[in-house]
């Protein structure tokens, strides 16, 4: 009996619907699902989730440095039997992925974080449930049973905030903390700009801090009384630009679990992480929404995986649109991959059934192309496995 499941099985399936007449109600190919996502939704949410800093040339070079590394396939490798799972943070995944802290995801679709939870419980990846969620972590939690979960925090200014934060997720059954530290301030955005639009000050993206007691404790009236004012305690509550590394002590003695830095790119910054006693980093330039002109994820991937990968979990993400840039990420030195814009495109689509069909296509086509490239799991994969143009 074969143990692990086959994620490319998912082909058949579509295949064998397709004897009926059915075919996917959603594209295979998740680069198309952008600009679907574009034809059906308004422009103001679209437009925040597709957008990136400046003129978007980091989000482009995400992409490109994807693509100039190119699979060389191996042969006759005997790769009936494959096993995708992989151990993250003391934890067995049944594969190199888990789904991207992404605040306000009501924008796109009414269900919003309990729905891609769901998803991503009944797939069995991870969710990382942002700060910023349009839900309060409680009620997600709820939403996922005992599925795997884990919290990203944007590390608020109040010591009594953060505290609270912590102490909830720890209660609602995250098991890891993402701590995000490009996003002290939000970037210069043209697309949001253009259109003036910026969800939190319309009061969304702030429920687990309108839920919060210790973030209430510090206004005149009730949040419902004084919605402005609520807003404005959450404008200047979000994030902290003052932080430096000696405060990385408070969250050690705060949060018993494991920790990962999301937003590493410079290979002395992982090995301050390590020295801190984190046990990861994200490599990530936020899907390119911060910082324009910055390196490319995939570019500084080999380097923090150089520098520290002996000593901490290494993660991805930025520009993984397809099964093979997940391939490349894992032979970059990656454990694993976290997959942001495309499974919002899926929820804004066709909610909990959209962001299945965009897992389930991304790990499907992901055992595909370990297949067909000579591999059985996704611990082989390696530099040798690449090529890479004008290297
Ligand atoms: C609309 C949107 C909202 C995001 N919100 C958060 C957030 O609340 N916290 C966070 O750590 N990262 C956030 N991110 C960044 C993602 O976690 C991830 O780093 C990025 O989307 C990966 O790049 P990709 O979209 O190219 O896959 C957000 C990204 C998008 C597109
Ligand atoms: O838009 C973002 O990239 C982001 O990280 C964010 C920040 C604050 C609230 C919601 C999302």
């Amino acid at each position: 009996m074969r143990m692990a499941k086959h994620w490319a099985d998912f082909q058949y399936e579509i295949y064998l619907n397709g004897m009926t007449g059915a075919v996917p109600r959603l594209p295979t190919d998740l680069t198309a699902l952008e600009a679907l996502t574009e034809r059906r939704l308004g422009p103001g949410p679209v437009g925040y989730v597709a957008g990136s800093a400046g003129d978007g040339s980091t989000a482009r070079a995400n992409r490109a440095a994807l693509a100039r590394h190119r699979i060389v396939p191996r042969m006759l490798r005997d790769v009936r039997e494959r096993d995708l799972s992989v151990d993250v943070l003391g934890r067995s995944l049944p594969a190199p992925v888990a789904l991207a802290p992404v605040g306000v995801l009501s924008i796109m679709h009414p269900e919003a974080e309990p729905a891609a939870a769901r998803a991503a419980a009944a797939q069995g990846v991870p969710f990382v449930l942002s700060s910023a969620s349009s839900t309060p972590m409680e009620r997600v939690a709820e939403a996922m049973g005992d599925a795997e979960r884990w919290f990203q925090l944007y590390w608020p200014k109040d010591r009594e905030v953060a505290r609270s934060f912590l102490r909830r997720a720890e209660a609602a059954g995250f098991t890891a903390l993402f701590v995000t530290l490009d996003t002290p301030l939000l970037s210069w955005r043209p697309r949001d700009l253009d259109q003036a639009y910026l969800p939190f000050l319309r009061g969304v993206g702030t429920a687990n801090y309108f839920s919060d007691p210790a973030f209430r404790a510090g206004l005149a009236k009730p949040v419902h009384e004084d919605l402005d004012a609520a807003v404005m305690h959450f404008v200047g509550m979000f994030s902290d630009p003052g932080k430096s590394w000696p405060d990385l002590a408070f969250l050690r003695e705060n949060w018993d679990g494991p920790i990962v830095l999301k937003g590493i790119l410079h290979p002395d910054d992982a090995r301050l992480a390590a020295d801190a006693g984190m046990d990861g980093v994200v490599v990530s330039n936020h899907g390119g929404r911060q910082v324009a002109g910055a390196v490319a994820a995939a570019d500084a991937l080999p380097r923090v995986a150089e520098a520290v990968g002996d000593r901490l979990t290494v993660l991805f993400d930025s520009g993984i649109r397809t099964g093979d840039d997940v391939f490349k990420a894992l032979a970059l030195g990656a454990r694993a991959v976290l997959l942001g814009r495309p499974y919002v495109y899926g929820l804004g689509l066709d909610g909990q059934a959209g962001v299945e069909h965009v897992v389930r296509c991304l790990l499907a086509e992901l055992d595909l192309t370990l297949a067909l490239s000579g591999h059985t799991g996704p611990s082989t994969p390696g530099p040798a496995d690449l090529v890479t143009d004008g290297a």
